[in-house]
């Protein structure tokens, strides 16, 4: 049974395509990422999965319970953590936590809550108020709380948009850790090379469809070999080099390239041609293809 089975959904916002005729299967125990630029239908698509937004058409369901006509059952197997922060500032971060506790009909929870915390770092701030605490202190909270059931699929929406470093790592070694003990992490994320790092499968997402589906592993390798990118100082990409280039969006002024090649034989050539054409180069670098790469090229549509 698959974790998350998302079958045909569509919504609309009037005369705007958030999501259309979206399927996806994430099968249980996967690090599944969801990509894709602002406004590709990630956090719609989401809080559908949630139950806080109806789809205008398709099913989705978690661990088989249909989030419309099983809500209860789908969502007590369901963790979300949500992109905005929103609290109760009256109660602190322990009160908080019961609450959310008691919102699954779990009593006795303690013992559970005091292990988030500490995995979170939260510990020392148990009893603070929710309003005095930091932004990135708040969004542990809000980890914390999408936890407190222990469910077995977990949704973070952008958990490390503008949070420090030490956050990053604190949440990534615990989710990792999670996954690692069973849980289905879906994660969205604009930092692609966290999703690289973490996710074994990639949707990416382009206005409301699907447009790449894969393992991350394959998806990179759709890149193949490296790229060189090359800033000029002066002049200009020669015409025979242009189809090189992996970025088609770089074509349209800029100064600095990036060239698909197939290994380091390729460089000096493509070096010979820019100085023929009379470019100087500034600076060069090859580098491996990453999901940035794959992303980009996707994207604009080029593959
Ligand atoms: N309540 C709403 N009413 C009207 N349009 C909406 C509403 N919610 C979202 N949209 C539109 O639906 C589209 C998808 O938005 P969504 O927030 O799902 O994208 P996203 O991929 O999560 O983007 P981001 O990366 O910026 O968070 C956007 O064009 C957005 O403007």
């Amino acid at each position: 049974m698959a974790a998350i089975q998302i079958t045909n959904v569509e919504k609309n916002y009037q005369s705007l395509r958030a999501l259309d005729r979206v399927s996806l299967s994430i099968e249980q125990g996967e690090f599944f990422g969801l990509l894709g630029p602002n406004g590709a239908g990630k956090t719609t698509l989401i809080s559908i999965i949630a139950g806080l937004n109806r789809a205008d058409a398709g099913t989705v369901t978690i661990e088989g319970h249909d989030v419309v006509t099983d809500y209860r059952a789908a969502r007590s197997r369901l963790g979300v953590v949500p992109q905005e922060l929103v609290f109760d500032p009256f109660f602190s971060v322990r009160e908080t936590l019961r609450m959310q506790s008691g919102y699954f009909g779990l009593k006795n929870n303690d013992k559970w809550i005091d292990e988030i915390m500490h995995h979170l770092d939260l510990t020392n701030k148990a009893d603070a108020n929710m309003r005095s605490l930091s932004g990135g202190m708040k969004r542990r909270v809000l980890v914390a709380q999408a936890l407190v059931h222990k469910p077995p699929v977990i949704v973070l929406d952008e958990p490390t948009a503008g949070v420090d470093v030490e956050l990053r790592q604190t949440l990534w070694k615990f989710v990792a850790r999670l996954n690692r003990e069973g849980h289905t992490v879906v994660l969205t994320t604009h930092y692609l090379e966290e999703a690289q790092a973490l996710c074994n499968r990639v949707a990416m997402l382009k206005a409301g469809r699907v447009v790449a589906l894969d393992t991350t592993a394959k998806l990179i390798q759709r890149i193949s070999g490296s790229q060189l990118v090359v800033r000029l100082a002066s002049g200009q990409l020669p015409d025979s080099l242009k189809p090189l280039v992996a970025i088609p969006d770089q074509l349209l002024g800029g100064t600095q390239f990036t060239l698909r090649v197939a290994d380091y034989n390729d460089v000096e050539p493509i070096l010979a041609r820019l100085r023929e054409g009379g470019a100087v180069i500034e600076d060069m670098q090859l580098q491996q293809a990453d999901l940035e790469d794959v992303f980009l090229q996707i994207m604009d549509g080029e593959k």
